[in-house]
C-alpha cells in the first residue's frame, strides 16, 4: 500500500533530519516562537459559508506531476487573492515533490493559515512544523492509534497549531473523535485504490457531532460537487488538483464556488 511506503520512507527521512539537528534542538526552536492561542487555522474554517483550503501541491502518488511548471509563491498568493481560506502545502519530497522551503517561502508572502501537508509519524515533525511557520499540522488516522494521535493532538495544541485529523472510514473517524480532534478530515481517496468517491465524507459526515468542523478533501472538481458537500454541512472543502491544474486559479475557485450561477 502506498501510504505504508510513504510512512517508511517518512520514517527513514526523519532519522536523516534528527542527525542533522537533535530532538532536543527542534523542540527548544519551537517552543521559543510565540504560539498564537487564537488557532487561526480553525478560525478561518469557522467563518461563514463554505470556506476553501486551496493546496500547492507538484505531483502525487495517483496522478505523478500535476504542475510541470509550479511557480509555488505565486500560486499560493493567487490563492490568497481568489478568496482562499487557507493554503494546504505539500512538503513530502519524494512522492508529491514539496519541499519545507515552500511553506516557510509562502509564510513570508501570504497571511492566510498554512496547513503543513505530510505524513507525520515522529513528534518530530510537529516541532518541524511549527519552525517552518505552518497554522496547522496533517494527522492521518491510518498511521496513528489513537493515543498518538492524542498526544501528538496535545503536542499540536502546546505550540498554538491546529491539527486536521484524516479518516476515511467509520472507525478512524470514531478514533479521532476519541483522540480530541477538533478538526475532521474525511479523505474522499481511497489510499489503497486511488479511488475518489464524495459521499464518503457525506456518509461520515454524520458521525460528527455539530460543533466539530468538517472538512472534505480530495476529488472535488465541479461546482456541483462543492454545492453538495455544503448542502451536507461541511465547513471546508480540501482542493488539490483541479486548481493546480488550471492556469486561471482565481477564475477555477471561483467557478468551483458556483459564483457564476444563480
Ligand atoms: O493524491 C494522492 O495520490 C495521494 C496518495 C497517497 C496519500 C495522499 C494522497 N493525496 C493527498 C491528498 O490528500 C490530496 O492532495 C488532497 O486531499 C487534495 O486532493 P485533490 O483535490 O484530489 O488533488
Amino acid at each position: 500500500m502506498i501510504l505504508e511506503k510513504i510512512a517508511k520512507r517518512t520514517v527513514e527521512r526523519v532519522a536523516e533530519l534528527k542527525r542533522e539537528k537533535s530532538e532536543e534542538q527542534v523542540i527548544s526552536e519551537a517552543k521559543a516562537l510565540d504560539s498564537d492561542t487564537a488557532f487561526p487555522f480553525e478560525e478561518a474554517l469557522r467563518a461563514e459559508g463554505l470556506s476553501f483550503i486551496c493546496e500547492v501541491k507538484k505531483a502525487s502518488p495517483s496522478k505523478g506531476i500535476i504542475a510541470q511548471d509550479f511557480p509555488y509563491l505565486q500560486i499560493a498568493k493567487d490563492y490568497e487573492a481568489a478568496g482562499a481560506a487557507a493554503i494546504s502545502v505539500l512538503t513530502e519530497p519524494y512522492w508529491f515533490q514539496g519541499q519545507d522551503c515552500f511553506l516557510t517561502e509562502i509564510r513570508q508572502d501570504v497571511g492566510i493559515p498554512l496547513l503543513r501537508k505530510d505524513f507525520i509519524v515522529d513528534s518530530y515533525q510537529i516541532y518541524e512544523a511549527k519552525i517552518i511557520g505552518a497554522s496547522a499540522i496533517l494527522l492521518i488516522c491510518t498511521l496513528l492509534d489513537t493515543d498518538t494521535l492524542k498526544r501528538y493532538l496535545e503536542i499540536a495544541q502546546s505550540l498554538g497549531l491546529s491539527a486536521l485529523v484524516e479518516a476515511h472510514t467509520e472507525e478512524e473517524v470514531k478514533s479521532a473523535l476519541k483522540a480530541g480532534a477538533r478538526v475532521i478530515g474525511v479523505n474522499n481517496r481511497n489510499l489503497q485504490t486511488f479511488e475518489v468517491d464524495i459521499t464518503t465524507s457525506i456518509r461520515l459526515r454524520k458521525l460528527v457531532p455539530k460543533d466539530f468542523l468538517f472538512v472534505s478533501e480530495s476529488g472535488i472538481n465541479s461546482p456541483e460537487d462543492v454545492a453538495v458537500l455544503k448542502e451536507n454541512k461541511t465547513d471546508a472543502v480540501l482542493i488539490g488538483e483541479s486548481l493546480m491544474r488550471s492556469d486561471r486559479k482565481k477564475e477555477q475557485l471561483a467557478f468551483l464556488r458556483g459564483d457564476n450561477q444563480q
